[in-house]
């Protein structure tokens, strides 16, 4: 059983401080698996965290009475210019117990099947391939509880199935507590739901009605912005009733490439006879941009077993600092000299 009592969780930023999490209170039961859902930043991931025991709260207590696993999703865990195997053997070495190190090297080897590359360096790994070993990494031991965060959302199609089928095999000896923005894919493995939504959770004996209240709230703000309820129209798409699990992914990938090419559209078509609104609505999705990548960069030091390779996350974050600076720029000739850098540092050291 795991108990969550009067939890909080904020994080210090540029922002100030808002509570991601507010007096949550929650007992999971063995053997019960549990979807987590709610919007992009409801503190999904970091609720999932938290229960880990890779991050604090702020207040409040979480008693893990079983073996409960790290996270398991593609940002790995792993040291770069360390092969598979050694990675491998040094996460064993500390997570083993008693069972046997060559053991579960070979159990993982089997289950990643990237042949050679396992004893290559994992600087030189695909995402696929990480992903396929750090899945492969956690279900070597025995954890009653796996905590995963998109982690059946990754690699290709043969990948996924084994995934899946990988958590079905556990049914019975261990449970699932799991963010997928895959409604199937909750629906397929978990029983239970919870909901979270502005900082607060709410527990469901059954993950549809956890996943119809999340709905409802997207309708509702859908509705709020003056859009039709039940069309496309945000970054969340619709599916298709009836839709197999990789049409709606391709679905999904499909409306989520459109967006974003109307969305770069509308951002280079700025350029021209671009109005102070139009400038400070960019402004404010570059630093909506920012901040997701502050966050993903934060979240790949913080995931870390070992020394992760945080070069892409460095990147995606500098990237999103210089384009927050150039939209800034643009809006600061606009609109005559301001003081639009001092807010926009969102004090994490790029080094
Ligand atoms: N390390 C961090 N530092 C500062 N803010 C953070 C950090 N990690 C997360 N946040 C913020 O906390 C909020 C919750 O983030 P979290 O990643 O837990 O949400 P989520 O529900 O998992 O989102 P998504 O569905 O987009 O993955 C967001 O506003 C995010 O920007």
């Amino acid at each position: 059983m795991i108990e969550i009592r009067n939890l909080y969780k904020r994080y210090h930023n540029h922002h100030g401080s808002d509570w991601v999490l507010r007096n949550i209170n929650l007992t999971i039961p063995m053997g019960v698996s549990v979807g987590l859902v709610g919007r992009n930043g409801a503190g999904k991931s970091t609720l999932l965290r938290l229960i880990a025991g890779m991050d604090v709260p702020e207040r409040g207590s979480i008693h893990r009475g079983c073996r409960v696993s790290w996270p398991i999703g593609l940002s790995g865990g792993f040291q770069g210019s360390m092969t598979g195997r050694q990675n491998v053997k040094f996460v064993a070495r500390v997570h083993g117990g008693r069972q046997n190190v060559e053991d579960i090297i070979e159990r993982v080897r089997d289950f990643a099947e990237i042949g050679e590359a396992f004893d290559e360096p994992i600087k030189t790994y695909s995402s696929g391939m990480r992903a396929r070993l750090n899945f492969g990494l956690s279900l070597a031991f025995d954890f009653d509880v796996y905590l995963s965060d998109e982690a059946t959302s990754v690699g290709d199609r043969a990948f996924k199935a084994k995934a899946s089928k990988a958590f079905k095999d556990k049914v019975g000896k261990a449970s699932l507590i799991m963010v997928s923005h895959g409604e199937g894919m909750l629906k397929e493995l978990c029983q239970a739901g919870v909901y979270l939504q502005n900082g607060r959770a709410t527990w469901y004996d059954d993950i549809k009605d956890a996943i119809a209240a999340y709905h409802a709230e997207a309708d509702e703000v859908r509705k709020q912005r003056g859009e039709k309820v039940g069309q496309a129209t945000s970054g969340k798409p619709q599916q298709r009733p009836g839709a197999s699990q990789e049409e709606q992914h391709s679905q999904q990938s499909k409306t989520k490439k459109q967006l974003e090419a109307q969305q770069a559209q509308a951002d280079s078509s700025m350029q021209e006879g671009e109005t102070q609104e139009e400038l400070e609505s960019l402004v404010a999705r570059r630093r909506a941009d920012l901040e997701v990548a502050k966050a993903a960069f934060e979240h790949a030091k913080a995931m870390q077993l070992v020394e992760v390779d945080l070069k892409p996350y460095q990147r995606r974050f500098r990237k999103a600092n210089k384009q927050l600076q150039q939209a800034e720029e643009r809006l600061s000739s606009h609109s005559g000299p301001r003081d639009a850098g001092a807010d926009s540092q969102p004090g994490v050291n790029q080094d």
